[in-house]
């Protein structure tokens, strides 16, 4: 509220001055530059501007951008504007919010920009561990693949020698999980500006679960890098799960884990087999839900949750909980905001 106290000064009618002030914030622009001309033009000889105009003008443009800004972040993430939002949006704050800290609007901002507008870069596929860039770089290059899973492709195939800059030592983040349960598709969610309808395809997705086959890397904006890897389970093989753990267990750019569970199939026996493999690993992880649009009972979702004792871990994994798919039912794409500040916190760049 204005404090009428400020009006009492100035020499003028209070009710017009503060009608003026308040008229002329509504319907120009909301640098105070502009208010206070268009105040100065409008009134008239016995309207005197002071310090106590200048703090209701403040107080009155804060109010708006502020109504503006939060107008915006709920297009963003979804909010009481949309028709639909679908109940279980509320989970990233109920679980989150007591346990790790949050990140500022500001912080938010500007993360969400870095996602929206940095380059992304196919780098390197491997099918053979030994030839993980930078960890023996250069020395086996007949095993690198051409990359079957990715678009793009910026790898030179007929170089024999690793790039230089592939061998930097950017931090990285891995996305594990099932076949099918959307790994690719959440990395391309996630370099994808939340207002397009179409998510940009940089790692190829498929219904056909054990579609990507290789680790497959990609730059992101020259700050990290995301490694998509082949799903366990159906449809994979066992040189696939062998590349995997020797990523996992020799990466050293590696810097955090982020392990995809497909919300409408729960946790599996191999879920929590990885789980126990990335403890006994010693790799943070966190566990993201997947599909979160195929919910149709929240309640025996969070039983399943409760039960599945991942709440229990001593590592004490977030749990973020997304769909990278709009419908009907679930007209945005959820939960992008809580991993892209956690990518961006595990690789130290908050
Ligand atoms: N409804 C819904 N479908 C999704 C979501 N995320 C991914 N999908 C679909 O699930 C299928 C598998 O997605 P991918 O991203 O290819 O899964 P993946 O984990 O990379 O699978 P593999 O490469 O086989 O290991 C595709 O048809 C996606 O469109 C989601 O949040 N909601
Ligand atoms: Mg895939």
């Amino acid at each position: 509220m204005i404090n009428r106290k400020y009006l009492t000064t100035g020499g003028i009618i209070l009710g017009k001055r503060l009608d003026l002030i308040k008229n002329i914030i509504n319907t120009t622009k909301f640098e105070k530059d502009n208010v206070l001309k268009e105040v100065e033009s409008q009134s008239n000889r016995n309207l005197i501007l002071n310090e106590d105009d200048d703090k209701i003008i403040k107080k009155c443009v804060a109010k708006k951008v502020k109504a503006k800004r939060n107008d915006r972040l709920e297009k963003i993430e979804g909010g009481p504007n949309l028709k639909v939002r679908p109940e279980w949006v509320n989970l990233n704050e109920s679980y989150n919010n007591k346990f790790y800290k949050q990140p500022t609007i500001q912080e938010k901002n500007r993360i969400n920009r870095f996602f929206n507008s940095s380059e992304v870069a196919y780098e390197w596929s491997v099918g053979d561990f030994s030839i993980i860039p930078g960890e023996t770089a250069c020395s086996s290059e007949n095993s690198v693949q051409n990359n079957n899973d990715c678009k793009n492709s910026k790898i030179d195939q007929g170089k024999r020698k690793m790039p230089f800059q592939l061998i930097n030592g950017l931090p990285e983040i891995v996305f594990l999980g099932r076949s099918n349960a959307g790994k690719s598709s959440i990395l391309n969610n996630l370099v994808t500006e939340f207002k397009r309808n179409k998510i940009i395809e940089v790692a190829k997705m498929s219904k056909r679960a054990g579609f990507t086959r290789t680790l497959n890397c990609f730059n992101i904006g020259n700050k990290f890098r995301l490694i998509d890897t082949p799903g366990y389970g159906y449809g994979s093989n066992i040189e696939q799960g062998t590349v995997a753990m020797e990523y996992l267990e020799k990466r050293k750019e590696l810097r955090r884990c982020y392990l995809l569970l497909s919300a409408n199939h729960g946790i599996t026996e191999l879920d929590l087999s990885m789980i126990e493999n990335l403890i006994v690993l010693g790799r943070p992880f966190e566990i993201v839900f997947t599909k979160m649009d195929k919910i149709k009972d929240l309640s025996q979702f969070e039983d399943m949750i409760v039960q599945s004792g991942i709440q229990d871990l001593s590592t004490l994994p977030k749990l973020i909980f997304t769909n990278s798919v709009s419908s009907k039912r679930c007209p945005k794409r959820y939960g992008m905001d809580y991993l892209r500040y956690s990518i961006f916190e595990s690789c130290g760049l908050v």
